[in-house]
């Protein structure tokens, strides 16, 4: 396999601020940390931090601003050292909780064990983290809180001025998540309210100016007689350094294929390159089967040269315990290779990793208002993630990251940032959570980047549908509420509450489990028609719900044995997870007075109840199509089913999708048959337009 040719980089000696305000980093003539990379003590490591030089400016900061923008190169501290710092300086005092947000699951769990190794204690007690479906805190006893931003935001629905917090660290804030811009926003409203909170905004690339400037437009509080307010105009500070240098390689060549690219690369750092582990950025699960494929392939036809590879998947849909193998250490004389989608990207350190991989990809979510139609798409990713990429490298030792493009494409054309998520998603989540936080005017919302109206318009629409909000676009009652409550996706939460009325809601919450996680399927890697056989012994008429279900009733019925799913292609991991899952749901379900209820062997109920939350997602095959062709009711986009789906080549003549991917053509996931008099039931303002005749009688 031919490998692209390289050669190093040529970016400047150290800037602090670009032409565009954005800062640059990684020049390799920056010296690395004098210090080498021995072992010390954490307490000795702690302070070898660049941010520890700044510790008593942000300290001094935090005390006399509302809002502290602070931007320091990857691996200088921020993340690990500013929450401890402020613990010391007595931020956590009184029964009050230091927050610090990140965009990842994976990064909040990793972040908060390294905090609390670094004090000396376990997590969960002072030092806790909640993810959702998971809360490792101790009310009373945690101080540092790391959480996702986008469990912030549940929290803000019991507790709209989030009380309990002194400091909230909205951490890696250049990833602009939705959950993110909303939380800016209502960080934002907080703090007029409740001064005394103080926002530290932070990462490695954030445009800090038009951040500044989003928290210094806003009318200040009048202060009470003898009140000590904060200054409101945010404070910024650069920190400056790094732990270790990390040297880039440009691709000489633009590469054609990046997969195979990817994988040469990974056998010539091997070849060539002395002891490390290498950590390799693609796009997503498909791309890293491949890459694991190929590079097992090559691995072992060149045996004598490659010693010892240990090659790792790393994605969010992978079980818990085999994400956690990539934090396990490297066994002496072997190479370990970690292939990653973007999880991997900011907050992670993993400690072995000297070599990072950047094919310059990532799946990135696009959604079009006007077809109604959202994907996720294979996209080149921004300078700021190709900075958080090579930052994965040098972190305890000097790195190398290559990168799959050219120089001249990082330099001239790359973008400098990411476009917020805000501005390309379909924002039905969105909207309910910002009408449950009471946010009712929100096209009026103050946003650091306002979404697009359409997008809203749209949202607000099947919403309405949705039964969710009413004719002034509140939350209804109790639905709305309800809906809001259940922290899933709002079609899945509203196919729950129906499916209570049906009679099937037990049903339903298995199949709502199922679809919270990526997949239930082993991975087929080489073995495709294994695994196909393995599904058709579940496979259902009805379509891949009612698959689930089968599945789900084998795996009760064979005491949630590990060798049954080994047997039948099922990932154990995932099964165990889908029961946990499921018992949250069922509490939450109960909490806000969902009767549970099952419906045995009628399918027809439960079709229903999906249909009731999915009915946006309705299709229809083209009558003379002979190759599957379906069109979206609404919107008439041309769209197929995904061959993994148990429906695929059976093409019923009415179905509703889960999900969308998008390659060549627009593909359905998870997708049930439904008879379209259904829709007109569950939805009759959001198809009375529709042309649903002469099928619909
Ligand atoms: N699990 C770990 N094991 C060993 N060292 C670690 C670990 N986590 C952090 N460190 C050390 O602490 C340094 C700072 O990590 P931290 O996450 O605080 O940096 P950061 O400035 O937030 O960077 P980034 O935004 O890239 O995560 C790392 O470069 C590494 O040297």
């Amino acid at each position: 396999m031919s490998s692209p040719f390289w050669k190093p980089g040529t970016e400047k000696p150290r800037i602090l601020e670009d032409e565009e305000g954005g800062v640059v980093f990684f020049s390799p003539s920056l010296a690395s940390s004098s210090s080498g990379y021995g072992y010390a003590s954490i307490e000795k490591q702690r302070q070898r931090l660049p941010v520890y030089k700044y510790r008593t400016s942000i300290l001094y900061l935090v005390e006399t601003h509302a809002t502290t923008i602070i931007v320091g190169e990857t691996g200088s501290g921020k993340t690990t050292q500013i929450p401890q710092y402020l613990k010391e300086a007595g931020w956590a005092d009184g029964g009050r909780v230091i927050a610090c947000t990140q965009p990842r699951r994976l990064a909040v769990q990793a972040v908060a064990s390294r905090v609390a190794e670094e004090m000396g204690v376990k997590v969960g007690e002072e030092v806790g983290y909640t993810i959702r479906f998971e809360d490792l805190t101790n009310k009373g006893v945690t101080m540092i809180k790391f959480l996702t931003d986008g469990v912030l935001l549940r929290e803000m629905m019991d507790d709209p001025l989030l009380t309990k917090y002194s400091v909230v660290m909205v951490d890696e804030a250049h990833e602009r998540s939705i959950s993110t811009d909303i939380l800016l926003g209502l960080l934002k409203k907080i703090q007029r309210c409740r001064p005394e909170l103080r926002l530290i905004i932070s990462s490695a690339t954030i445009e800090a100016k038009s951040m500044s400037a989003f928290f210094q437009a806003r009318k200040s509080r009048h202060r009470m007689e003898g009140e000590e307010l904060p200054r409101m105009e945010p404070a910024i500070l650069s920190v400056e350094g790094r732990g270790f240098n990390v040297q880039i390689h440009y691709a000489e060549e633009p590469v054609s294929d990046y997969v195979r690219a990817v994988v040469s690369t990974v056998m010539l750092i091997n070849d060539q390159e002395p002891p490390g582990d290498i950590l390799v950025f693609l796009t997503g699960q498909d791309d890293i089967d491949a890459a694991i494929q190929l590079l097992t392939e090559e691995a072992r036809t060149n045996r004598k040269n490659s010693p010892g590879l240990i090659i790792l998947p790393l994605y969010s849909g992978l079980p818990r315990a085999e994400q956690e193998l990539v934090f396990s250490p490297t066994p002496r004389g072997k190479r370990k290779v970690v292939i990653s989608t973007n999880i991997a990207e900011t907050s992670l350190t993993l400690e072995g990793v000297v070599y990072v991989v950047d094919s310059g990809f990532s799946k990135q979510r696009f959604y079009n208002p006007i077809s109604d139609i959202e994907n996720l798409v294979v996209a080149p990713i921004s300078k700021a993630s190709a900075r958080q990429r090579a930052g994965r490298a040098g972190r305890v030792r000097p790195g190398k990251c290559y990168r799959l493009y050219t120089e001249e494409y990082f330099v001239n054309e790359m973008p400098s940032e990411g476009i917020p998520e805000m501005q390309r998603s379909n924002l039905v989540s969105c909207v309910i959570q910002l009408k449950a936080l009471g946010i009712d005017n929100i096209l009026g919302f103050d946003w650091p980047a306002p979404p697009p109206p359409e997008a809203m318009i749209r949202a607000v629409e099947v919403l309405y549908s949705l039964g969710v909000i009413d004719d002034d676009a509140k939350l209804t009652s109790p639905t709305g509420f309800q809906v809001a409550e259940i922290p899933l996706d709002p079609m899945i939460s509203k196919m729950i509450l129906s499916s209570s009325e049906l009679g099937c809601s037990e049903e339903i919450i298995t199949i709502a489990a199922i679809l919270s996680i990526q997949s239930i399927w082993v991975s087929s890697r080489g073995a495709q028609k294994e695994l196909d056989e393995a599904k058709l012994r579940f496979a259902a008429a009805e379509g891949d719900h009612v698959t689930f279900l089968n599945v789900y009733k084998g795996f009760l019925q064979s005491g949630k044995s590990s060798r049954w799913c080994h047997k039948n292609f099922i990932n154990f991991q995932s099964m165990k997870k889908v029961i946990e899952i499921r018992e949250q749901l069922r509490r939450i379900a109960l909490r806000i007075g969902i009767v549970l209820n099952s419906c045995e062997s009628d399918m027809q109920v439960v079709r229903k109840a999906v249909c009731a939350g999915f009915f946006a997602n309705a299709c229809r095959l083209e009558a003379s199509s002979q190759s599957g062709l379906y069109k979206t009711v609404r919107g008439s986009q041309e769209i197929y089913i995904h061959p993994s789906s148990v429906l695929f080549r059976v093409n019923p003549k009415w179905v509703v999708y889960h999900s969308l991917v998008s390659t060549d053509r627009h593909y359905m996931r998870n997708v049930i048959s439904i008879d379209p008099s259904w829709l007109l039931e569950a939805a009759p303002h959001f198809y009375q337009h529709q042309r649903l005749n002469p099928i619909v009688h």
